[in-house]
Formats: C-alpha cells, structure tokens, sequence
C-alpha cells in the first residue's frame, strides 16, 4: 500500500479525499485502507515536499472549490519545487459541521474558526447563526476542532468526518451556504508513467507567457485552433517580479491525444516556461469533445502527408 501525504490533520476534507481514491468507503469486497498507508501533515506545501523528499509516494491535496475558486497554497507550492503530476483527481461534495465543546451554546461562542476556504462558503451561515462571534484564520478545518479542543477558539466549522474524529459537540451539521459546494483534490507523484488515457481526461500545465503583446491570446488561440476545450484558467504571481504570471491552464483531454501533444509542444515554443502538471482521468468521466479535424487519425494522416512531401513523393 502506497503512503500517502495528505493535507491534515484527521479530519480534514483531504483526508476524505485520500480515502476516495484508496477506494474507502469499504465494500465488502474492498477492505479499508490500514491508518499507516495514510500520513498527515500540517500544510498543502508539506504534503507535497514529503512526495519530492521520497517520503511518501504521493500526496492528495484540494485544489479548486466552486465557491472560492482554486486553492493558491496548492498552485504555488505545485511549481515552487522539484516537478510533481498529478495521477488522478476526485470531487467532493462539501457541507460542513460546526463543532464547539460539549455543554457550549451558541451564547458562549465568541471565537469561530477553519480554513478561510471553508469561510468563504458559510458566511451567511455564520452572520445569520453566530453574528457576534469573530472569524479566525486556521490551517484547516481540522486544525480549527485541535484549536477548540485546545481551548483556542469557542468553535470550528468543519469536515462531518472531524465530528467523528474529535471528542467535540456537533452545534450544527450539514452547513453550506451553496447547497451543491463541490471540491476538487489531486493525488500527485513525482514524474513517472503516466495514466493512462481514456478519452475522458484532463490535462493541467502551468505556463509563464512572453513579455509581449498577444502572448496570452496565443496561449489561447493554440488550444482552440486545436480544438480542445479548456477547463480552467488561473494566475499566480511568478513570484520574481512585479507583474510577471504564470497561468495554470486546465483543458481537456490527455497528452497522449496528438491534438494535445501537438498543442503543447506549440505552447512550449510561445512561452518561456511550460510544466506538466499531468493528464488524468475526470472524475466526472465525462467525455472528451472531438471535433472534426482534431482526431488521431487527423493528425496521423498529416503527417504522413508532411513526410511523403518531403521526401519528394507526393506534392
Ligand atoms: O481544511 C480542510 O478540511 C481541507 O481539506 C481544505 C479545504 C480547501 O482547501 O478548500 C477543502 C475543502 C473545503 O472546500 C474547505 C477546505
């Protein structure tokens, strides 16, 4: 059984991640995973610097929540070291828990706390149910419940698996103040075999575009005139220097498709850093669009023409 590093600590959201992709919850065929195949650690950065350390074979990490939008802390530490991929990604529904200690009333809480990606999805809930108690900053939701237990903070808004982890009182469940909250999380490894492809995958690359005027739309241009559908698209600073960017570009289909491979290769000559952050299986297995012109076969049959072009046969 792999290790794997997970954004913790028990608990969290991640966690529940992890356990998806180990195939928990258990079936009768499928027993659950031993607790050591799973390693909590106390940041997104760590989790991913124990897979780059040979620490552990891989780490799940969340990385885009239809509420807040993509998680930075996992953005920038994805390019802020050795090269890592993702292998494959699972979506969550998130409601969350809001745990204080046993015998608390709403009355006795002045202090809440999580992840301020959990805030974001239940400030209506907190103004309208606690709207005198001040929202603090925490590591992760499961950090916030060690908090309460600590006697840090009155209350923690978190994960359901924390109510069960955590020796607290659950005050309210199945809080969101978007009903259908999703989060996507990644498993990732260092580079190595790829997945392989199914017709219903994602690619994920990060690149710095040229100092110059277009770059960007050419960026975009490249993936249109391939005909792949693009999924997301994110900025981080490059941390270098003021106004420099590097775009995290999602799309659909797997390097191993010609139309992306030709569409990457097109892009690793218009900017001046492209890295491969993987080609995946969707969660949501839907399939990939192709659309006249942009199959295999399309590209198989041009280049065979190229060759026998070149080579004087055909004109
Ligand atoms: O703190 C946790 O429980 C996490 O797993 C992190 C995280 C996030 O970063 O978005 C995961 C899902 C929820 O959207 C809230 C928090």
């Amino acid at each position: 059984m792999p290790r794997i590093a997970y954004f913790g600590p028990e608990g969290t959201f991640t966690e529940q991640a992890t356990r998806a992709f180990l195939g928990d919850p258990p079936s009768d065929t499928r027993p659950a995973p031993p607790d050591s195949a799973l390693r909590p650690v106390e940041t997104i950065a760590a989790a991913l610097d124990a897979v780059r350390a040979g620490d552990a074979e891989a780490a799940c990490v969340p990385v885009e929540n239809s509420v807040e939008g993509s998680v930075a802390a996992t953005l920038d530490a994805l390019v802020a070291g050795d090269p890592l991929v993702a292998v494959a990604e699972t979506v969550l529904p998130i409601r969350f828990t809001v745990l204080v200690r046993p015998g608390a009333t709403p009355a006795d809480i002045r202090t809440v706390a999580t992840h301020p990606h959990a805030a974001a999805q239940v400030r209506g809930w907190l103004a309208e149910h606690l709207p005198s108690a001040a929202v603090l900053p925490s590591s992760s939701t499961a950090a916030a419940a060690v908090g309460v237990l600590a006697g840090e903070f009155d209350a923690a808004v978190t994960a359901p698996a924390a109510a069960e982890r955590y020796p607290l009182a659950v005050l309210a469940a199945d809080v969101a103040d978007v009903r259908d909250a999703v989060t996507r999380f990644l498993l990732v490894r260092r580079p190595g075999p790829l997945p392989a492809r199914t017709g219903a995958d994602r690619t994920s690359v990060a690149a710095v575009t040229a100092d110059r005027i277009g770059a960007l739309s050419e960026v975009l241009t490249v993936l249109a005139g391939h005909g792949i559908n693009m999924t997301r698209i994110e900025s981080r600073p490059t941390r270098n220097r003021l106004g420099e960017y590097r775009f995290f570009v999602d799309f659909e289909g797997h390097v191993a498709d010609e139309r992306v491979g030709d569409a990457m290769a097109a892009l690793r000559r218009r900017c001046t850093e492209v890295r491969f952050l993987g080609s995946f299986p969707r969660a949501d297995q839907a399939p990939n669009t192709v659309v006249p012109t942009t199959s295999d076969e399309d590209f198989l049959a041009a280049r065979r023409w190229l060759t026998s072009v070149r080579e004087g046969r055909e004109a």
